[in-house]
């Protein structure tokens, strides 16, 4: 099977860095002053964000030394101290870690990056900093998507995906708090006994179908399938927490438009997840600024994972396929994923785009 030894590989370093960041979510919050810094676009980042993607790229050059990474991190202006609590949390990670079974295949380390100094440390982080784009290969790495989401205690997610001549391939999504138990279509797709305390991992491989699994077994994959319905009344929306990320104004006006009455709201690719296997049925994502860019490191996992579960994922305004080969930035604007077909999901676009249009 095309990309086995990827899928597997990404599988355990997020299963690995899911492990770590659910640890650590209350400490860091609780030590907010110490654990978390913001960044020049106002952003907040976190001990917890660095030490995943340390975790990550260290994994993928350990098994696949000629790939690149275009990752959301970068160590540039962190100081030593800040950095020995990265190497800390990954450290003490390893030690109390219930992830002894983890895969004896899948290297996490190797001689050439052996996570033992502070130098060491910035320097992995800083691999993440190649440019993307539209040849060979590359992953796609956002450490911790939902930060903010991470830092009020909820949502959020760990997303790898592996990005080809410009295509997404793979995807690997981490949502340590997600509980499915609390969605009554999803109780039926989970086993009675599942072990939810690090939520769970979906994956997909294009043309393979996606997948998802309890982080802790990491075992028993169930296929995802999106729910179609006839009728839009019956949907359900996700949508952001932040008011900042995304237009909830104009989302509002779209579900009243569209009849939908019901809406799910949570940080991350976590949406992307509750898509592919049918919670909901239409991930609103309407910009405020026309001039933000997105980031592909934003969507590249929820890519194919959406798609390989049946569902479609476009722009907000033009109905246009998601293009991952332009670099860094995602150029598009908004983003609108749904269940299909593509009847319904053209109608959710196109009224996005009439609201969009009448701002003043
Ligand atoms: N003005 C803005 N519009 C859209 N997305 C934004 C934004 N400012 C930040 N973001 C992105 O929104 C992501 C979180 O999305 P959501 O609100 O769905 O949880 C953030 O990811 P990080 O948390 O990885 O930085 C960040 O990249
Ligand atoms: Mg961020
Ligand atoms: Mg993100
Ligand atoms: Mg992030």
């Amino acid at each position: 099977m095309a990309f086995e030894r990827e899928l597997l590989v990404a599988t355990q370093a997020v299963r690995k860095a899911s492990l770590l960041t659910k640890r650590v979510q209350q400490s860091i919050i609780q030590h907010r002053n110490e654990t978390t810094i913001t960044k020049t676009d106002n952003s907040p980042v976190t001990i917890a964000d660095y030490a995943a993607q340390t975790i990550i790229i260290n994994t993928i050059k350990a098994n696949f030394p000629n790939d690149s990474v275009v990752g959301e991190e970068s160590a540039e202006g962190l100081d030593d101290t800040f950095v020995s609590s990265i190497l800390k949390e990954i450290h003490e990670n390893d030690r109390v870690s219930i992830d002894n079974k983890i895969d004896n295949e899948v290297a996490f380390t190797n001689d050439q990056f052996p996570l033992t100094s502070i130098e060491n440390v910035k320097q992995i982080i800083n691999f993440g900093d190649y440019k993307g784009g539209n040849k060979g290969r590359f992953w796609c790495l956002d450490p911790i998507d939902g930060t903010k989401g991470f830092l009020r205690g909820e949502q959020f997610a760990v997303c790898l995906a592996l990005i080809v001549d410009g295509d997404v391939k793979c995807g690997v999504i981490g949502c340590p708090n997600l509980k499915l138990s609390q969605y009554d279509t999803a109780k039926d797709q989970i086993d009675d006994n599942v072990d939810e305390s690090f939520g769970y991992i979906f994956r997909a491989v294009r043309g393979q179908g996606a997948s998802f699994t309890d982080t802790v077994s990491t075992s028993h994959w169930k296929p995802t399938h999106v729910r179609r319905l006839q009728d839009t009344k019956d949907m359900i929306t996700l949508e952001g927490v932040e008011k900042g990320h995304s237009s909830h104004d104009e989302q509002s006006e779209i579900k009243s438009r569209l009849n939908i009455a019901k809406s799910i709201h949570l940080d991350s690719q976590v949406k992307y997840c509750l898509l592919a296997m049918g919670v909901a049925d239409v991930y609103l994502r309407l910009p405020i600024d026309m001039s933000y860019q997105e980031k592909i490191w934003d969507h590249a996992a929820g890519n194919a994972i959406v798609l390989e579960s049946g569902g479609l994922h476009t722009d907000s305004l033009k109905n246009k396929a998601l293009d991952f080969s332009q670099g860094r930035i995602l150029v598009t604007k908004g983003v609108i994923a749904t269940s299909g077909p593509a009847k319904l999901h053209d109608l959710v676009v196109a009224t996005s785009h009439d609201v969009i249009s009448s701002r003043k």
